[in-house]
């Protein structure tokens, strides 16, 4: 399974980061509510595998792992019903794991030599971590200049005004953000406005569903 299949038709994976277990269905619900059913939960919390197990069997999102360092951590993702893992780094033991049980896999890359050790271990979509700090756009098109069969997911540091010139190159399979699931929001349990942020983040890759969604929720 690769990343791109389990995506599907979302291009942007809002990331989570979230302590308390009871909100998680909230938070599925304004996901799905907003249009934009998908999530990656990251292990920075204790509850994470948790609200990853509660989000997941909701059944109407696709859920991923986050932050995943080791391999005990792709197989909680797993037993927990995640379907893509995404990781800060690349560490081939996680990689391994994540193939051995079918799980799509991002690793966190910023180098050509870091793309290599990707392609090696039979990977062509990795995540771009951290985006901004690293050169964002700039430093992804010299990337994608050398390795035109890569597909970038840039993460870290990219909002609603930088995303739309990210989605509009070639390489850009995806992008991760954290602006319609910030934590204040979470934390407030203001699942309306996270739904609203959804919308506006889908409708900077697919304008006609976001108007729709707004529509509906109007
Ligand atoms: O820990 C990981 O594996 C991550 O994926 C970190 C994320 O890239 C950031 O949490 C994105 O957050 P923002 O920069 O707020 O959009």
């Amino acid at each position: 399974m690769t990343a791109t299949d389990v995506l599907g038709p979302h291009r942007i994976v809002p990331v989570v980061v979230l302590d308390d277990l009871a909100r998680a269905d909230d938070l599925g619900a304004a996901l799905v509510a907003g249009g934009l059913p998908v999530a990656e939960v990251t292990f920075r919390t204790p509850a994470a595998g948790a609200v990853m197990g509660a989000l997941a069997a909701r059944g109407d999102l696709v859920v991923g792992a986050g932050t995943v360092i080791t391999t005990e951590q792709v197989d909680l993702a797993h037993r927990a019903g995640a379907t893509f893992v995404v990781s800060p780094g690349l560490s081939a033991a996680v990689v391994r794991r994540c193939q051995e049980l079918d799980l799509a896999v991002l690793p966190g890359v910023c180098t050509a030599s870091e793309i290599i050790a990707a392609l090696d271990l039979g990977l062509d979509t990795v995540k771009f971590f951290p985006a901004e700090a690293y050169g964002g756009l700039a430093t992804i098109k010299a990337l994608a200049a050398a390795f035109p069969q890569v597909r970038f997911v840039p993460t870290g540091g990219i909002t609603a005004d930088s995303a739309p010139s990210y989605l509009a190159h070639r390489a850009i399979a995806a992008v991760g953000g954290s602006w319609m699931v910030a934590p204040d929001l979470l934390a407030a349990g203001r699942w309306d406005e996270v739904a609203a942020r959804c919308a506006g983040a889908v409708g900077l890759y697919a304008p006609s569903a976001s108007a729709e969604l707004q529509g509906a929720s109007s």
